[in-house]
């Protein structure tokens, strides 16, 4: 990698020699920051990060620069139609959307490196964009420049039955994957309710429903191939490495792990894969309170029971999830959990927990032995954004997202209903409260911008709340645009500050996801 001094000249030298983009400035201004880039040359000021961060990046992609980014990737993958445009500058969220100039689809990982250096050399952003599933507002555009849809790099490269892991491209979703190795007899685990790219997983450190017993991204991740902003190609553990464990130097996996596109791009990916469970059954189970359903969740985990999933949905949750999915649940605070292992041990399990729930007034045990059943409800649990946002036609999802340990989750949950009460708040929860981790649903009009006010105010309250409590302000959305005031809040400015050290390192021309993770 280069070294600071030398990415420094690089960036002043692109940016004094495009002065294209000094011409909205008026002359004093111009005057002021061609003397402060020269200063900051000599070591004379602390404002080099400044303008690197906020100044350094271009808009240039003219018709010269998409012909060379047809040159490298064919004619047929690269689209400035707006229709293509935007739906690469939108998630499933709520924030609205915000165009790329043009879309590349890589088909291998000499395109995607050779793009990144065609960008960087020109210092135009480049945005990673995995299946577009996320809720933090990742791929958004926010200066502009080029999407790169990796989502057509589809192999599954090698799969060691063996050692229980494979090797995906960029591209394959989790549900591909799991299709792809059913015949194994070992499956995937980590599921966020859509089907995501597995390196887009990756990037944000996705979990889901059952990483109370399987872990997260982090935990399942053993290697990356990654493209860097320069476009060298690197593998984070070694090429060809997948051991199970490793005191190599630096965390390079886990550093890439969360990294939201802002430190390379994620091209393959070596996870660990798990044995189909012998024996699976799944519940469900209503209380008359939220403390008790939680209280449950708590003394479960606090016995040991390695369940597989635990997962809360308040009465609002259930209302939602009964009219979208056509069940009749009792509206209700609920538990729904799954038990895997050996039929004796999810026998014991089973025992454990219901005498737990029974222990806290649960009621109205279903039981749901038949994999139909199973996939019916998971299906359904899995769809309960789409439920909520149904609640209120033509809205988008605001999702919070803290997770807090365990031992403070009832009191987290308690107090962030009666926020809501106070506040006149409509806000379904639903939780993998078995990590400590809930959600709050908001629905976004955009018609109404008062209403987002008051969502985004209860969020940061929220938030604060569960940092007070040893949490985190997102257990596994991520920073994105939405959380990226509250960083410094959770890490400290001593944490952001390294992160920004990291960040500048990787991409000093700050062309990967612009104005993500990092505060404007
Ligand atoms: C209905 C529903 C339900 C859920 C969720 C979504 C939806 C729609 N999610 C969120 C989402 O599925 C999750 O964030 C995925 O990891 C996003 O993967 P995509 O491939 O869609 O990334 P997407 O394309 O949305 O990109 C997300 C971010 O990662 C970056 N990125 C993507 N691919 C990259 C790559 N190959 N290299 C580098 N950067 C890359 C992007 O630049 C962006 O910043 C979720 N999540 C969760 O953790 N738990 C959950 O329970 C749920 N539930
Ligand atoms: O379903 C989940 O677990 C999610 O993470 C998505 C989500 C987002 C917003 C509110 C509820 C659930
Ligand atoms: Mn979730």
């Amino acid at each position: 990698m280069r070294d600071m001094s030398m990415t420094l000249d690089l960036t002043l030298t692109s940016l004094l020699s495009n002065c294209d983009r000094l011409q909205g400035v008026n002359m004093f201004s111009q005057k002021f920051i061609r003397h402060a880039l020269l200063l900051s040359s000599r070591g004379k000021s602390g404002i080099r990060c400044r303008f690197r961060s906020t100044q350094a990046i271009a808009e240039k992609v003219t018709d010269g620069f998409v012909e060379d980014l047809r040159s490298i990737v064919g004619k047929a993958n690269v689209s400035t139609a707006e229709a293509v445009r935007d739906q690469h500058g939108h998630d499933e969220s709520y924030h609205e959307t915000t165009l790329p100039d043009a879309v590349v689809f890589a088909q291998s990982v000499e395109h995607v490196s050779k793009v990144a250096k065609l960008c960087n050399d020109n210092v135009v952003p480049l945005i990673p964009f995995g299946s577009g599933t996320g809720l933090e507002g990742g791929i958004n555009a926010l200066k502009g420049g080029v999407c790169l849809d990796i989502s057509q790099m589809k192999n599954v490269i090698e799969v060691n039955a063996e050692d229980f892991d494979c090797t995906v491209e960029s591209g394959v979703t989790r549900g591909e994957l799991n299709s792809y190795i059913r015949d194994t007899g070992l499956n995937f685990p980590v599921d966020p309710g859509a089907d995501a790219s597995v390196c887009g997983m990756c990037a944000t450190s996705a979990s889901g429903t059952n990483a109370v017993r399987y872990g997260t991204m982090r935990e399942n991740v053993l290697n990356m191939e990654v493209v860097l902003a320069d476009g060298t190609v690197l593998w984070t553990a070694g090429k060809n490495k997948r051991s199970r464990k490793t005191s190599a130097g630096y965390n390079l996996t886990n550093l890439f792990v969360g990294s939201e596109g802002t430190l390379g791009i994620i091209t393959k990916a070596t996870i660990r894969l798990y044995g189909i469970p012998e024996a699976t059954l799944s519940a469900v189970v209503h209380f008359p309170s939220i403390q008790e359903a939680v209280d449950t969740t708590v003394q479960v985990m606090q016995c040991g029971v390695p369940i597989a999933r635990i997962e809360f949905l308040d009465e609002a949750a259930i209302d939602a999830f009964n009219k979208y999915s056509k069940f009749d649940m009792k509206v209700a605070p609920s538990l729904f959990l799954e038990f895997h292992g050996s039929p004796s041990s999810v026998e014991e399990q089973k025992e454990v927990v219901e005498e737990i729930a029974k222990m806290n007034n649960g009621s109205n045990f279903k039981w749901a032995t038949n994999a139909d059943e199973r996939n019916r409800l998971w299906k359904a649990r899995h769809e309960i954004v789409y439920a909520c946002t149904a609640l209120v036609p033509g809205s988008k999802p605001y999702s919070t997202d803290v997770c807090v340990p365990i031992s403070n989750l009832p009191a987290v949950i308690v107090q962030t209903k009666e926020m809501l009460k106070k506040e006149n708040l409509v806000g379904p929860i639903v939780g993998h409260v078995g990590d400590g981790n809930f959600h709050i649903f908001f629905p976004v009009d955009h018609d109404h911008p008062e209403a987002l006010t008051k969502i985004k105010a209860m969020s940061e309250k929220m938030s604060l709340l569960a940092m007070e409590m040893h949490g985190t302000c997102t257990g596994e959305h991520g920073i994105g645009m939405g959380k990226r005031e509250l960083l410094e809040k959770e890490v400290g400015i001593e944490g952001l500050r390294a992160m920004q050290i990291v960040k500048n390192a990787f991409d000093p021309n700050q062309i990967l996801n612009p104005g993500k993770i990092f505060p404007v």
